[in-house]
């Protein structure tokens, strides 16, 4: 399969290649190491940039910076926020074609795809605009009549905004969208594997004025534990935002508990999708067809546990699988690609582990179940994780980012796949019987993020949607994803709200105000 091969340099802006980190309002080196890592594009191992690997202290800078920015930033009217917000949003959309290639070369998700995430992306820091000037107390009636009781709200410091590389830019602009809308100012720590996405969009708000030291980008790759650990320690940070995995989100959490910081943690998910004997043949597919391949199946509320009600599940299958050999499967930048290049190669040994550990449990794969074969030819092949002989045969002829769409019916309770997410285009297929065994089994998880329910049944849609112990659930489509929705998990998924009204609350504190009205 040819490769339609394009490079940073098809970028019409060129503006927005910064390839260092920013703090107090220049773009740097780190000032302590000399240390650099690579940006890799996934579809073809080519390396796009080099950045600088910068540590504690640079953090620390950057902090510091932040802190500094805050005293004046904190006294800005929300109007003047709302307006930088609208401008920055306004760029981002003149801009969306960079934007995405950037994303695209980065990240592997395609071209469509990533354009999308832009409008996504900029969606939220329009939304949040619009929230900024919604910010208000209460009159509180009080008990005692010799008071007056009033509740104000404040920013909260300098938030930390730690983004992952499946959203490199609508991440980013839901975290500090809400953080400058509230009047904190923000240190970045975009995932090494996708800074370039982050770094462009603080080269846009830099345009759009937001004052310096309001947006400071630490670019880190090996030395995120040390970086994510000064976030957390340092006291003049006060909020610490992070999505990624369960593990990571952990970790935080123990580091944050020193100094007590407000925190916001949108973890990993193992979203079940439900589809009833009563749903829509036509909406359950497309619905799963989004649900499971936007972006590869790397998102935090991929559908991970497809549950098919006994009735229609071979129907399902067989209609499914039609529909998924129809999904082109190739690097981003290609004409008509659907399904592109894992961003990790380690996702597609989790990924093979996966099938094989179904397949050791008598589960059936019917349609792909391996690493992409010939793709990428001409490329080298990027199997450094794979050191054993029997796993070095998955990746024989392959180029191991790209992972066929694949399908696996006879799923069971005890398969790898129940109990964590896969990351990776895989559907595993379950069946059942009635509503309260599927309840019963969807919600037998230790995380709660994302749930689907295809249904005709209006009725039985709120119950299902009642009785899942998730933060979402989409009924009848494949995506849950709206800037004026919160968005959110339970259990080991984490806790607080992004997007929604609730989304600018996370950088805000409430103050409340006692007046003696009696003398
Ligand atoms: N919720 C999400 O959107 C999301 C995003 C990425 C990964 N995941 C889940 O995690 C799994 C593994 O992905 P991975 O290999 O990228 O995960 P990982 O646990 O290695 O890293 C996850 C993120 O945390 C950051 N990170 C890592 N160590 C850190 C530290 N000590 N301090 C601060 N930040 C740190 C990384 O930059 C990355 O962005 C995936 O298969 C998926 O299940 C979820
Ligand atoms: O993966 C996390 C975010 C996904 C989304 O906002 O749709």
């Amino acid at each position: 399969m040819a490769t339609q091969k394009k490079t940073l340099d098809d970028v019409k802006n060129k503006s927005l290649l910064r390839h260092k980190g920013l703090i107090n309002g220049s773009w740097v080196d780190s000032s302590s190491s000399k240390s650099t890592f690579d940006v890799v594009d996934p579809a073809t191992l080519d390396v796009l940039a080099t950045l600088p690997e910068m540590d504690k202290h640079d953090t620390a800078l950057a902090v510091d910076a932040a802190f500094e920015a805050f005293k004046t930033f904190k006294k800005t009217s929300a109007r003047s926020r709302a307006r930088l917000l609208r401008k920055w949003s306004d760029l981002c959309i003149e801009n969306a074609d960079d934007l995405a290639l950037i994303m695209t070369l980065e990240n592997g998700k395609p071209l469509t795809e990533a354009k999308g995430e832009v409008v996504y992306g900029a969606s939220f820091l329009e939304w949040f605009a619009t929230q900024a000037e919604m910010v208000h107390g209460e009159v509180v009636p009080p008990a005692n009549l010799g008071q007056r009781i009033v509740t104000f709200k404040q920013p909260i410091g300098v938030a930390a905004c730690l983004a992952p590389w499946n959203f490199p830019i609508a991440m980013i602009t839901r975290k500090c969208g809400a953080a400058l809308a509230a009047g904190c100012t923000t240190v970045w720590k975009p995932a090494g594997e996708t800074p370039l996405s982050a770094i462009a969009q603080a080269v846009l708000a830099e345009q759009a004025g937001f004052p310096k030291g309001t947006i400071n980008l630490i670019t880190t790759l090996t030395t995120v534990a040390e970086v994510g650990e000064e976030l957390c320690k340092n006291p003049k940070v006060h909020k610490v935002s992070f999505t990624g995995s369960t593990r990571v989100g952990k970790l935080l959490m123990q580091q944050c508990a020193s100094t007590l910081k407000k925190l916001s943690l949108e973890l990993g998910g193992n979203s079940p999708f439900i589809v009833f004997d009563d749903a829509k043949m036509d909406t359950a597919i497309q619905a799963c067809i989004m649900g499971k391949f936007r972006n590869s199946g790397q998102t935090c509320v991929t559908a991970n546990r497809i549950f098919v009600q006994a009735g229609i599940y071979d129907e399902f299958a067989k209609q499914l699988i039609e529909r998924i050999k129809t999904l082109k499967v190739g690097a981003g930048t290609e004409e008509g690609v659907f399904v592109g290049p894992l961003t990790h190669e380690r996702a597609v040994e989790k990924a093979m582990n996966h099938v094989e550990d179904a397949k050791k449990h008598g589960g059936q794969v019917v349609y792909g179940g391996k690493p992409m074969k010939g793709m990428g030819k001409g490329y080298v092949c990027a199997c450094t994780v794979v050191n054993d002989e029997e796993k070095a045969g998955w990746f024989a002829d392959s180029f191991v980012q790209f992972f066929e769409p694949t399908v696996i019916t006879g799923m069971k309770k005890e398969m790898l796949t129940t109990r964590e997410e896969t990351f990776a285009p895989l559907v595993g297929l379950y069946k059942f019987e009635t509503e309260e065994e599927v309840i019963e089994l969807a919600n037998d998880c230790d995380v709660g993020l994302g749930s689907f329910v295809i249904t005709e049944n209006m009725a039985r849609s709120w119950r299902v949607a009642e009785a899942l112990e998730v933060g979402m659930v989409g009924v009848n489509l494949g995506m849950l994803s709206a800037c004026e929705s919160p968005f959110g998990g339970v259990k080991g998924s984490g806790f607080g709200r992004e997007g929604g009204t609730q989304g600018i609350d996370e950088y805000l504190i409430t103050k409340s105000m006692l007046i003696n009205v009696a003398n």
